[in-house]
């Protein structure tokens, strides 16, 4: 189950707490996108997540849940994708919250299905960055310091290079991904159209496109055919 992760290029992560016509929904999961990803930092609860898997089953599309509320974890979903906020000192986002789901959800864990992201957030004015108060402005060496640790010493099988709402810089993208040996490298931010997702596609492995859904959908359909080879 969690290798199916390893063949993506391309994924679209709806937001739970945003509204998203049918049109728009069929257009996004039958765009021939690898995954939907149901997540955001705020505003996600059990009901609107639970109503977006619902619509999102119509149709023949992965589906996985990123984490971000306990409360909101709602059965069903393909994968669990765990963040686990590198470059944060407040260590809840790091291990505790984890812990309190360990201890809270004890045996109903469907280990199988869970994958942990090595969050490194680059974009200081990002609701993640402000939710978790990551130390988001890294140089390139320290970015690339924090994925060695995700890979050589965590063993993550994702690194996750989060620039939310922003383009990012792509040569300290490059620089991490040559530093990696196990991880998938996960980017996300700022991709709205062909170009960027061909940028971003160069120096990642799996791309996520988020607020362009709900800014531009045409265009942002344009990033799947970009960066997908088959
Ligand atoms: C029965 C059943 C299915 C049981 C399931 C059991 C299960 C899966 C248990 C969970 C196990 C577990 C270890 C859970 C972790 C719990 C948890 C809350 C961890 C903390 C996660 C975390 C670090 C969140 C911080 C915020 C963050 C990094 C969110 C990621 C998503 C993100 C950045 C979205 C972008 O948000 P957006 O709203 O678009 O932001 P912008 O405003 O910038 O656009
Ligand atoms: O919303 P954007 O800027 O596309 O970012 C995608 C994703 O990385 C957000 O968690
Ligand atoms: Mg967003």
């Amino acid at each position: 189950m969690k290798q199916m992760m390893q063949s993506w290029q391309h994924v679209f992560k709806l937001d739970p707490d945003r509204e998203l016509s049918d049109e728009a929904l069929q257009a996004i999961c039958m765009s021939h996108t690898d995954a939907i990803m149901v997540g955001g930092s705020s505003g996600v609860t059990y009901e609107n997540t639970d109503q977006l898997l619902s619509r999102v089953r119509q149709f023949d599309v992965p589906c996985v849940l990123e984490i971000s509320d306990l409360e909101a974890v709602v059965p069903g979903f393909d994968l669990y994708m765990i963040p686990m906020v590198l470059n944060t000192q407040q260590t809840n986002w790091i291990i505790g919250h984890h812990v309190q789901a360990v201890e809270q959800y004890g045996y109903l864990i469907p280990w199988d299905k869970l994958i942990v992201e090595g969050y490194i957030i680059l974009n200081p004015d990002c609701t993640a960055a402000k939710v978790t108060q990551a130390v988001a402005s890294l140089t390139t060496f320290e970015a690339a310091a924090y994925a060695q640790v995700a890979d050589k010493m965590l063993q993550l099988p994702i690194v996750y290079l989060e620039y939310s709402g922003t383009f990012g810089d792509m040569e300290l993208v490059s620089d991490v991904r040559r530093k990696l040996d196990g991880p998938r490298l996960f980017y996300g931010g700022g991709i709205i159209d062909a170009d960027t997702a061909r940028l971003a596609a160069d120096v990642c492995d799996t791309i996520v496109v988020g607020n362009a859904i709900y800014n531009n959908l045409e265009q942002a359909l344009t990033t799947v055919s970009a960066v997908k080879r088959s």
